[in-house]
């Protein structure tokens, strides 16, 4: 049985036609295309090359067996936080698409809850197929559907036009950061 890091059935939260991209060839969360699947991660996508797509978007280093399934254990314990989704290519098993919608909770605003979407990658063999923006505008939509009062994300400027048209746009404010670690 599929053990997943939030119950599924939240992503039928998603209001998809309420989305602001256009999607030029019809895919949407419960259809993302031919021999596609869009789902919550599993613990059984460590063998479905999980790791090694996200190695497409950023130094991951080695990721034990041990040490990913402590982490999911860690994310699915965390009730209602950590909405990491992925997109698998199921004729090949393998993992192709990843985003994580990340819901905070505040004191602030009547103790809201701030949604983040981070670590967005579409394996460079499958880009094009509209498939980014599918798993954008699908977190961006449950975060909404969750309640949250505002969603960001970081990115690159190259990339603003495409968050821009999820209904984003740059706060003029400057982020700040320090790294402790590589
Ligand atoms: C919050 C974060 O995680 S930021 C990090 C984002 N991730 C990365 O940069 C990792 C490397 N890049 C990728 O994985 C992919 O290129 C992604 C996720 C950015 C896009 O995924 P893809 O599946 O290739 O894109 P998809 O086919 O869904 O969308 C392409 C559309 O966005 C547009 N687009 C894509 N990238 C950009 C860009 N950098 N600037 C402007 N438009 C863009 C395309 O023109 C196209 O528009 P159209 O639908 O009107 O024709």
């Amino acid at each position: 049985e599929d053990d997943f890091v939030f119950p599924p059935e939240a992503l039928k939260k998603v209001e998809w036609d309420s989305r602001k991209s256009n999607f030029r060839n019809g895919i949407s969360p419960s259809n993302p295309g031919e021999n596609l699947v869009y789902r919550p991660l599993s613990l059984g996508d460590f063998d479905k090359g999980f790791v090694n797509l996200l190695s497409q978007l950023t130094k991951v280093g080695e990721v034990s067996r041990e040490q990913f399934e402590k982490r999911f254990s860690s994310m699915k314990s965390s009730n209602g936080t950590y909405y990491v989704t992925v997109i698998e290519d199921i004729e090949k098993g393998e993992i192709i698409g990843a985003a994580t919608l990340v819901v905070e909770q505040k004191f602030i605003h009547k103790c809201a809850c701030r949604g983040r979407i981070e670590d967005v990658i579409v394996s460079n063999v499958y880009r094009g197929k509209q498939l980014g923006k599918l798993l954008v505008e699908a977190l961006t939509l449950l975060g909404k559907a969750l309640g949250c009062y505002k969603m960001s994300l970081e990115c690159k400027e190259e990339n603003f036009k495409f968050y821009e048209s999820f209904g984003y746009s740059p706060d003029g404010q400057h982020f700040m950061i320090q790294r402790f670690k590589d």
